[in-house]
């Protein structure tokens, strides 16, 4: 049976799986603005990929919530800064058996999500996908497996976590519902911000990070107080997370930039507060002292306000 799917933001996540989405029959509607709104809606969207290219014809596209009407499923694919400006535009969107399945790297957005539209309406996920958009209209998937990981916040197999994983699956999307989600988001937090936040200070790829024996004991640090603050909220990341992640991070492509790197050296805003500001937050907020993340995120922070260049 078709599903019925707002996409909202249109950018590489949202524009990779809910092109994927709509190619395989299901009824996609994408909230996006700009010269690649008028793309959506005047030429359609083309998913490039390593696999071949998904070619759609015009798809609905508004950047008025009000004109998409109510999902079964909304894939929240703005970045994290974005969503103050949007999450109380999106009632239109939400009935009462709306699925909202967040996408964003971090550990904060689900909960932004539920203060709005309770625990019941948000699957927390993430997005196991390297893709962007490369011009109005058209997304680029880079590379990784194009997975979508989600549960229920209470992790009960639900009917509809059934239903959306039999719709990604007829639209070839890899799914994997695991037993405890916030291990999951965490286990991505545990990667992606050590990874992101020393690529940002130093502009190292993943392949200088992991190899400089300096620069990798700052990796497994930074990985050590993200494992620390999770025990203290109670998620139960696996004893041997740190060294497994570090397997993880040995096995990127050499080049690998994170989008907080490339973001903060670009000067453009980034995700810096959901990333390494989360750590520092939760830390203070449980008495686990962080402190390489505290001087991390004071130095990119300085740098974000002196501008480009002047870090
Ligand atoms: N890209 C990746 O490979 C991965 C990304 N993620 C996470 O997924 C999330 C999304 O990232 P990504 O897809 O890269 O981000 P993008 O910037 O590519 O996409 C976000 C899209 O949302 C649009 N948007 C934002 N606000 C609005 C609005 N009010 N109305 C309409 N459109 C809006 C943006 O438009 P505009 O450009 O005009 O701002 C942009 O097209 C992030 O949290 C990221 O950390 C996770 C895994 C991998
Ligand atoms: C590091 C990466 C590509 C991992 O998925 C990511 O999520 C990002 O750069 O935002």
């Amino acid at each position: 049976m078709a599903l019925r799917v707002t996409v909202v933001g249109a950018g590489g996540i949202g524009g990779y799986f809910g092109g994927r989405l709509a190619a395989a029959g299901h009824e996609v509607g994408f909230l996006a603005r700009g010269a690649h709104l008028e793309a959506l809606r005047g030429q359609g969207l083309t998913v490039h990929g390593p696999a071949g290219d998904v070619v759609l014809p015009p798809v609905p596209a508004s950047d008025d919530p009000g004109d998409l009407g109510v999902a079964d499923l909304v894939l929240l694919a703005v970045k994290t800064w974005q969503l103050d400006a949007l999450v109380d535009r999106l009632d239109p969107l939400v009935g009462s058996g709306t699925a909202i399945l967040t996408t964003q790297n971090g550990i904060d957005t689900p909960e932004r999500v539920a203060e709005r539209f309770g625990r019941e309406a948000v699957l927390p996920g993430t997005a196991k996908v390297f893709a962007n958009v490369e011009a109005p209209g058209h997304v680029r998937h880079v590379g990784g497996p194009g997975l979508l990981t989600y549960g229920e916040w209470d992790n009960r197999r639900s009917p509809r976590v059934e239903r959306i994983r039999r719709a990604l699956d007829r639209a070839g999307v890899p799914v994997d519902v695991p037993p405890d989600i916030w291990v999951e988001l965490w286990s991505k937090f545990l990667f992606v911000v050590p990874f992101g936040t020393l690529g940002a200070a130093t502009d190292a790829t993943i392949g200088e990070l992991r190899s400089r024996p300096d620069t990798r004991e700052l990796l497994t640090t930074l990985m050590r107080e993200i494992h620390a603050v999770a025990r203290a909220r109670g998620v139960a990341l696996p004893d041997d997370i740190v060294g497994t992640t570090l397997d993880f991070v040995d096995q990127q492509p050499e080049q690998g930039r994170s989008s907080l790197q490339r973001d903060i050296l670009a000067g453009r805003p980034s995700e810096l507060e959901a990333w390494t500001g989360a750590v520092v937050r939760s830390g203070a907020a449980t008495g686990v002292p962080t402190p390489a993340h505290d001087m991390f995120y004071e130095q990119l922070s300085a740098r974000r306000l002196l501008g480009p260049g002047r870090g």
